[in-house]
């Protein structure tokens, strides 16, 4: 394929250009004085609903809690996923060191030291991670799987009004997230498997 380099360049810095506008744009409830600086509370909330930490938790004590192998085979994949996510996120910020928007406050509920990079929107790869996750995995009426992947959107476009993130780390950040439901669909662990994670479990 001969691309034409310049024109590539182009494209790509005009990209950018439109996204730091955009994400300025948006970026409505970046601080108290902002526009919409009275939403900020419920999207400190929405914050929480997708942070790694309660995530975590929950699987893990869901996990000490299940007394069925089938139960405990799904929640040993959604650490593994919760885990995977964590990972990629943070090798990938670490890679691209991309700054956060000027306009956030670095006011997060407990952070790792590579969430000073914006690139991808960790949030958004959870939030795409677990919605495909749950989706597959859950049996669920219409309405509620309906508010799944609407949770999952609201807390992407939250992640740019809060001035957390530009457009693009939360675009990557969806792509990025379904990408590792496919890994994790892929790589699906079993009592056949990875007998060894499920008797360590059963032994208790
Ligand atoms: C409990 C187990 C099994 C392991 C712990 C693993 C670990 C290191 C957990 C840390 C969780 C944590 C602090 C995640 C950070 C989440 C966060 C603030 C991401 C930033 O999101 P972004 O959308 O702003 O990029």
């Amino acid at each position: 394929m001969d691309l034409n380099p310049s024109f590539l360049g182009i494209a790509l810095r005009s990209l950018l250009a439109i996204d730091l506008w955009l994400s300025k744009k948006l970026g409505v409830c970046a601080g108290e004085s902002s526009s919409w600086g009275s939403v900020r509370p419920l999207m400190k909330l929405l914050e929480i609903s997708g942070h790694g930490i309660p995530w975590l938790l929950g699987t893990l004590y869901c996990l000490c809690r299940s007394d069925s192998w089938a139960g405990r085979e799904v929640l040993m994949n959604l650490l593994f996923a919760l885990l995977l996510d964590l990972l990629l996120v943070a090798l990938i910020k670490g890679l691209v060191r991309r700054r956060r928007p000027a306009h956030n406050q670095m006011d997060m509920f407990v952070t790792l030291s590579v969430d000073k990079y914006s690139f991808p929107s960790g949030h958004a790869t959870r939030a795409a991670l677990m919605s495909r996750f749950i989706l597959n995995h859950l049996v669920l009426a219409i309405p509620l799987r309906v508010l799944v992947v609407l949770w999952a959107f609201v807390l992407g476009l939250s992640r740019v009004m809060l001035g957390r993130h530009n457009v693009t780390d939360v675009a990557f950040g969806f792509f990025l997230g379904y990408m590792q439901y496919s890994i994790v669909d892929y790589c699906w662990l079993s009592p056949h498997n990875a007998p060894v994670l499920f008797l360590l479990r059963s032994q208790r």
